[in-house]
């Protein structure tokens, strides 16, 4: 699916959050929005998703105007938003029982794709008995399984700690590669978006706008990210971040864990 933001103004009882942003974002492709915290980028992803109308411009999915929601664009949050009182084989069947499919072939389909996410033995399991990584992996299961066309990705693995982060990226990227969905990646974390996007737009603070773009297609990425480390400092240093800051952070989080 092709999403097309053309001239987005977004303002909240005055305060003016998204600077006419258009960009033009290819089927398959997947662009990573990186900036500082409350410059307008989850605001974006609402955008698209249809739960948010812009003040000005227009968002179009494949040249149609987004008039609301729609399953072909699947938004997933930070904080996995399965119903604790359902089992993860429930959680994930949910999504094509809301669509009007039959029951039983939706438990079918669960199981199967709770089984490509690694969570085989885990069916009937409740959230609260697994670990976050692995609610995190149903949550993907669940976004999966409807197989929609935009998957508009928020923090997805901002609460999980950097270990899991990284199989949860390997499993995003399978995913993607499998059903070649085209996706929205908002995150925190630099090393996230040099792993899995295709493009990167660097915001702003509010009202966002894109400070630079940088593009990644064609690299065959692993998680040694080392052949990205001018960009990675280029992207840090826009947003107002130094080296020596980052190992301060990345130390402090080491010696936090
Ligand atoms: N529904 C809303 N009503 C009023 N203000 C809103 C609404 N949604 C977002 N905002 C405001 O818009 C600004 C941008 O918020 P948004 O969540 O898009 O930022 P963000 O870049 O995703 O931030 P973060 O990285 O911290 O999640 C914030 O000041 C926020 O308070």
């Amino acid at each position: 699916m092709k999403l097309s933001f053309k001239n987005i103004e977004k303002q909240f009882s005055g305060l003016q959050v998204i600077d006419n942003f258009s960009r033009e974002i290819d089927d398959g492709e997947l662009v990573a929005l990186v900036g500082p915290s409350g410059c307008g980028k989850s605001t974006l992803l609402h955008i698209a998703a249809g739960l948010e109308k812009p003040s000005g411009g227009v968002m179009l999915a494949d040249g149609a105007p987004v008039q609301g929601p729609h399953p072909e664009r699947t938004l997933m949050f930070q904080e996995n938003a399965l119903y604790p009182w359902l089992t993860l084989e429930q959680n994930v069947s949910l999504a094509l029982e809301f669509q009007k499919n039959d029951k039983q072939q939706s438990r079918a389909e669960a199981r199967l794709w709770l089984e490509k996410v690694n969570l085989a033995g885990f069916e009937s399991y409740y959230p609260h008995q697994v670990s976050g990584g692995m609610r995190q992996r149903a949550a993907l299961a669940r976004a999966f399984i409807s197989h929609p066309k935009a998957l508009l990705l928020d923090e997805p693995f901002g609460a999980l700690d950097a270990l899991t982060r990284m199989t949860l990226q390997d499993a995003l990227r399978q995913l993607i590669r499998e059903a070649g969905p085209t996706v929205l990646l908002v995150t925190h974390d630099v090393d996230e978006a040099l792993f899995l996007a295709d493009r990167i737009l660097v915001f702003s603070p509010r009202p966002a706008t894109v400070l630079k773009e940088f593009s990644l297609a064609r690299h065959e990425k692993t998680h040694d990210l080392s052949e990205f480390a001018a960009m990675r400092r280029e992207i840090l240093g826009l947003l107002g971040i130094h080296a020596e800051q980052d190992d301060v952070a990345k130390l402090i989080e080491e010696v936090e864990v």
